[in-house]
């Protein structure tokens, strides 16, 4: 391979070898061959024997068509192996795996027709001219034959009668008319109707995603949700607009042609039946096979849009360490097991083809000399036999494409199945199924006695002990803390001890495993997400803002409440526009006067992620977020990290207007110096998810064997009473 490479650049580098003809030759096979080592990676070359052994002797193209064989052979094979495990298994007395015969699909498309029409939500306004059009035109079409036979037969046997050959050519210019005009009104009502099933669909996919907890995500990449959001959902769609479409189509000439033949011939008829049901036979086998390869697709090209994604998200580290080629290699290599079981799929339907029309030629030659027979016995007219022939091939034909599209609906079935359940996924942290009265009661009560109490604490974390799926250890373990109103609350400690971990908690990201953790009283599993939203506020450690303006940023998730007269779209009224610009000046992020030297406007875009912003400058946008709801508890998650000294300051100023409008507030630093500048009045010191101290700031400086002093002492910060430094270690 590295041969073939360093022979193939010098030759590609080498003028004069493109213009050798065996050269050219030898550097198209090493072009060849050298991609699709690459591109199979690290795994077992498919035809690395092939390739060395053949690699002269074959042109690309007899090479690619080797490869796909080779490939689809080697599939089949696996498969029928992986069959037979699963029998094993299953004489092991192992759960049986889903096996779906003709009935089963017909009841797992029920299934799934089922689960459409309650998410779609069809209207019979749609539906029902959508049949009556599919059903009016295979009856039109089945009548065409007859007419068609009847022309052949006055033409071939020179009829005398003019008038017979008007009626006949009449109606078959009648009915094909009338059939053009149901199919085309058919044609689009199916595909509007599979238009709407993918919209209803993707937004109700769309918006149940959203509501899946935070653990979910950790675990599923974007990209394979996009792909099941545009892929699976199209190939619903493409079902409904087109295979279901053409197969009720179908199926609908199918009786009526059977009906004509067995009123013109029973007995043949039914030898062309049994035909038709090993042809039936043979397309349920592929189409068995067909939904399996589908499955795989569906996931190889999910983890190859996860690839993308990644790739596109990272784009900035990606360039910084020169990745470019890394990246590209990933996702071609992704792309490339796709392409293989394309292939795959292509021989499969190749194969199908061709053993279902073999057996069809084989069915008409024997019809067509069963009619020889007949017609020389003269038992038969000659017309109703010509007649019958044309009703034979259609009959055929109906049964063919319905074989054909049965294995698309079969791969659909696969797709659907997975979105469906992403659609009925039921998040693990939810808001609580319905607020009883009771429940109700109980919170109103227990807010007039916060009311009248103010000791009692804004936020109580009882046992508290939080676990994420993927690791093994508890990042909280029984942490028992009161937040009472006005407390400013420093979380501190080394890196991975838990900090984020309590700030997501009181945002309700995960639910604990233990324990519980109480706002207002209330526990935080029985309040509503709404609730939640607008009493605690956050300023995240990265904040990540929206590709939409600056106004648009500071007020998301708040309410539009007027409407612009010159484009008709809903906006913020004056009195949110001036909220934000001071929000924003209070954040030290101006966007009037003399501080304005960016010159940035309210309705300044900031593009994807905020990316035409500076670290620092996201993070005041992030504040003013906070400054413009006076939330009742605000959390803060290292919002100084990203500044310099002197924005630290304005920014240390705005947070203190931030802090003065809220009832308590909890901050995540490193940075002890802001513990001081920010008046904070206790400090929980956090190792390895338990809490080890908590107190008044400086009593905690004076424990010399306390942790928080020793990370204070490592940034040379000491007890007020001695000699303070606020200057990084
Ligand atoms: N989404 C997650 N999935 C799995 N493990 C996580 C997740 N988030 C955090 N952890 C783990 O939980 C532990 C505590 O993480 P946390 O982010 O709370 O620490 P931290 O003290 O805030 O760290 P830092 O100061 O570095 O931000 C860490 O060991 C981390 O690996």
């Amino acid at each position: 391979y590295t041969q073939s490479i360093g022979v193939r650049r010098e030759l590609s580098s080498s003028a004069a070898a493109t213009h050798h003809p065996t050269l050219r030759h030898h550097s198209r096979n090493l072009r060849h061959f050298s991609s699709c080592r690459r591109r199979i990676g690290g795994r077992e070359p498919l035809l690395q024997s092939l390739s060395s052994s053949n690699g002269d002797s074959f042109t690309p193209k007899t090479q690619t068509v080797i490869q796909s064989l080779t490939y689809f052979l080697r599939f089949v094979v696996q498969t029928i192996q992986s069959r037979r495990v699963i029998e094993e298994r299953q004489d092991g007395h192992e759960p049986e795996p889903p096996k779906l015969g003709i009935r089963a699909s017909f009841r797992k498309l029920n299934d799934s027709r089922k689960s459409l029409i309650r998410l779609v939500g069809y209207d019979s306004s749609l539906l029902v001219p959508a049949f009556s059009f599919l059903v009016l035109g295979a009856f039109m079409s089945s009548v065409i034959p007859h007419y068609y036979s009847s022309c052949i037969s006055c033409v071939a046997a020179g009829e005398p009668s003019r008038e017979k050959i008007v009626m006949a050519i009449a109606g078959l210019g009648i009915t094909t008319l009338l059939e053009a005009i149901f199919t085309g009104c058919r044609g689009a009502l199916f595909w509007i109707a599979g238009t709407r099933a993918n919209y209803n669909v993707r937004v109700k996919l769309h918006r149940n995603l959203l509501l899946q907890e935070a653990a979910f995500f950790d675990e599923t990449e974007t990209g394979f949700l996009l792909s099941r959001l545009n892929n699976d959902v199209n190939k619903i769609g493409m079902v409904i607009s087109f295979h279901v479409n053409i197969v009720l189509r179908q199926l609908a000439q199918f009786i009526f042609g059977s009906a004509f033949l067995l009123r013109i011939q029973p007995k043949l008829a039914l030898v062309a039946f049994g035909g038709i049901g090993v042809v039936a036979w043979i397309s349920k086998v592929y189409g068995e096979f067909a939904r399996v390869l589908a499955e795989r697709l569906q996931e190889l090209f999910a983890k190859s849009s996860a690839v993308a994604e990644t790739s596109f998200s990272l784009s900035e580290t990606v360039r910084a360490f020169d990745g470019v080629s890394i990246e590209s290699d990933r996702y071609e290599s992704s792309q490339y097991d796709a392409l293989q079981l394309e292939e795959v799929q292509a021989w499969a339907y190749g194969s199908h083809k061709f053993v279902s029309d073999a057996v069809q030629a084989a069915l008409q030659c024997l019809l067509l000399f069963s009619c020889w027979t007949l017609g020389r016995a003269g038992s038969i007219p000659a017309a109703r036999l010509t007649s019958f022939l044309f009703y034979t091939n259609y009959v055929l034909e109906s049964s063919n494409e319905v074989g054909d599209q049965w294995a698309k609906i079969q791969s659909a079935i696969g797709a659907s199945t997975n979105v469906f359940d992403l659609i009925r996924r039921i998040p693990k942290v939810r808001d609580p199924l319905e607020v009883t009265n009771t429940l109700r009661e109980v919170n109103a009560a227990q807010n007039l006695i916060n009311g009248a109490n103010d000791h009692r604490p804004v936020i109580k974390f009882s046992d508290l002990t939080v676990a994420y799926g993927t690791m093994e250890k508890p990042a909280l373990k029984k942490v028992n803390l009161d937040i009472s109103r006005g407390d400013k609350v420093a979380i501190v400690g080394r890196s991975g001890s838990g900090k984020s971990s309590m700030l997501r908690t009181v945002l309700r990201f995960y639910d604990p495993l233990a324990g519980n953790c109480t706002l207002d009283g209330v526990d935080l599993k029985a309040m509503k997400r709404s609730d939640l939203a607008s009493k605690v506020v956050v300023v995240e450690q990265e904040p990540h803002l929206f590709p939409m303006s600056l106004m648009d940023n500071v007020l998301y998730g708040i309410e539009m409440d007027a409407v612009d007269e010159s484009t008709g779209e809903k906006s913020y009224s004056d009195k949110f526009r001036v909220a934000v610009s001071e929000a924003l000046s209070l954040a030290g992020l101006s966007v009037t006067g003399e501080d304005n030297q960016l010159g940035l406007e309210l309705d300044t875009r900031v593009g994807e992620g905020g990316r035409t912003l500076s670290g620092g400058q996201r993070q005041r946008v992030a504040i003013a977020r906070s400054l413009v709801r006076y939330p009742d508890v605000l959390l803060l998650d290292e919002p100084t990290a990203a500044l310099d000294s002197q924005s630290e300051k304005v920014v240390v100023e705005a947070l203190e207007s931030a802090m003065s409008k809220t009832r308590c507030m909890l901050m995540v630093t490193h940075r002890l110096g802001v513990i001081r500048s920010l008046g904070i009045n206790k400090v929980v010191v956090l190792d390895r998810g338990k809490i080890v101290e908590v107190g008044d700031p400086e009593e905690l400086l004076r424990k010399a064997d306390g942790l928080y002093s020793q990370l204070a002492l490592e940034q040379g910060i000491r007890p007020s009473s001695t000699n303070v430094s606020l200057s990084p270690a």
